[in-house]
């Protein structure tokens, strides 16, 4: 197997592993799957799709480095540490923000296509 593919497998790994433990993750799969058939259905134009695009990316990756971080913490820092909770507050954090985002371009595209 070529070194490319193997790292296409390691990433594979992490985006199920991802999937399978994190249900936030999967609640964001599923939303990213409606706003796309709705974007699907509403044919909207390159530039909206673009920016759909940037948000749903925003918030997957987010996530999946969110889930990165909290592995690696509980990796290092098993015992109560105010740092760790710091550490996995502000990647949850990211995750809020990119959400909040997400939902903000969402809205500007969808709402007037709708009314
Ligand atoms: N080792 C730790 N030391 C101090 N506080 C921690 C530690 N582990 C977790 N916490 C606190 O508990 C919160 C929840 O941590 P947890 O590991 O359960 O993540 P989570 O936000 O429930 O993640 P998810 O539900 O996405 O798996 C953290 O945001 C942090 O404030």
């Amino acid at each position: 197997m070529s070194r490319l593919t193997k790292s296409f497998g390691f990433a594979a790994a992490g985006i199920r592993h991802t999937f399978k433990t994190q249900p936030n993750f999967k609640i964001h799969t599923i939303f990213c799957i409606l706003v796309i058939s709705a974007g699907l259905f509403l044919k909207l134009a390159t530039i909206e799709w673009l920016w759909i695009l940037v948000a749903i990316s925003m918030v997957l990756v987010s996530e999946l480095i969110n889930t990165a971080i909290e592995v690696l913490v509980d990796l290092v820092s098993p015992e109560y540490n105010k740092k760790a909770g710091i550490v996995k507050d502000a990647a949850a954090g990211a995750v809020l923000v990119a959400a909040i985002i997400a939902v903000a371009i969402g809205l500007t595209i969808f709402l007037p296509k709708i009314f």
